[in-house]
């Protein structure tokens, strides 16, 4: 039997906080904690998707994982790489990311031809057959050279925009890309083209992606598994159907019952309505940061609800490989609720 793979990227308890001060003298008071010991594991040639409210910290977790933020805590490793001192050259052209709003990230006065071969620029590659290569980049990405190597970015459409972008991140031949929000900006009728594109890539080059979203609905059309987060935590992680079709943590549960769905439409008395807005991250609840919203604690006796408010449901690290243990999820499922349904 061969050894399982090493992850492509493998993340420890990651944490961001950022520091709050007031006062005329600017003093430390708190720390907004955007992130707050986050771990996953991803592999070689998988979408893991990272779904939560605004403000749930997954922009934040992005640019950590990328090396753009230094983490307050924990680590990242690529490709059994510690990321120490921060991301390396290699690291730098092995990890790309794409954007939500294409409009403000690409360069408005730079045409898309040298758009997409900056990196290159960036990097030396290619000097000799640069321009035929990136033409060859625009066709891969579903756009014509000959009409649009010259163009502007404000000659385009949000989705041709987004395609620059992306045809801009596969110029340094990554291994993993971070897909921060990348269909929120466009309109619906042209998300399902990109998401389509994002797809093929992924079967063509055996791309790795790390996908953040606030909507389920491109969850279900791209990833493989899913992490649901929430206040700088993950609650629950696992394979997409699991989560999504028998989510185990209340907030999960609380998400997804918001989204319309298109088959047995929930009657509207089914729908879990959240209350309250997200509390403020700087001074998060004791025990599971969910509780004072949570639907499944008012169910619970005196007991049980008391737990929720005292003790932290850390996310319980279950093993996908080998025999499932007792407290192994058939899916590798993991879970921070002491009261899952399925317990
Ligand atoms: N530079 C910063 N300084 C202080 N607080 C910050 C900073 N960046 C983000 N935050 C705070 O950290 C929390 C997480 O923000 P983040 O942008 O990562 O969330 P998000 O889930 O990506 O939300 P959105 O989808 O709205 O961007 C928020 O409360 C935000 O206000």
């Amino acid at each position: 039997m061969t050894e399982p793979a090493d992850p492509l990227l493998s993340v420890r308890d990651l944490k961001r906080h950022y520091p709050v001060r007031s006062g005329i003298l600017g003093r430390k008071t708190g720390a907004v904690q955007a992130v707050d010991g986050v771990s996953f594991d991803l592999e070689a040639g998988e979408t893991l998707a990272v779904v939560g409210e605004s403000g749930c910290g997954k922009s934040t977790l992005a640019e950590t994982v990328i090396g753009l933020d230094e983490p307050t805590a924990g680590g990242v490793v690529f490709d059994g790489e510690p990321l120490d001192g921060g991301a390396d050259k290699s690291f730098r052209r092995r990890v790309q990311m794409v954007f939500q709003d294409p409009f403000s990230t690409l360069n408005e006065r730079m045409t898309v031809g040298r758009i997409v071969a900056e990196p290159l620029v960036i990097h030396d590659e290619r000097a000799e057959d640069r321009a035929a290569y990136v033409r060859e980049l625009l066709e891969t990405v579903g756009l014509d050279p000959n009409r649009h190597y010259d163009a502007f970015p404000h000659e385009l459409s949000g989705g041709q925009r987004q395609r620059v972008g992306i045809a801009r991140a596969l110029a340094l031949e990554p291994d993993l890309l971070v897909l921060d929000e990348p269909v929120s900006a466009l309109d619906v009728s042209v998300r399902a083209g990109v998401l389509e594109l994002l797809r093929d890539l992924q079967a063509e080059r055996g791309l790795t992606y790390l996908l953040i979203t606030h909507d389920v609905s491109v969850v279900r059309q791209v990833a493989d598994r899913v992490a649901v987060m929430y206040l700088g935590e993950f609650v629950e992680l696992g394979g997409l159907e699991t989560v999504l079709d028998e989510p185990a943590h209340p907030y999960t549960e609380a998400l997804l019952s918001s989204v319309p769905r298109v088959r047995a439409d929930p009657e509207p008395d089914d729908r879990i309505r959240l209350p309250g807005s997200p509390p403020d991250p700087s001074d998060p609840p004791t025990g599971c940061r969910f509780h004072p919203r949570c639907h499944l604690r008012e169910r619970l006796g005196d007991d049980d609800a008391a737990r929720c408010v005292e003790a932290d449901p850390a996310l319980v690290e279950r093993d996908a490989g080998g025999d499932p243990r007792a407290d192994v999820d058939r899916d590798g499922r993991t879970v921070a609720c002491h009261f899952r349904p399925d317990q």
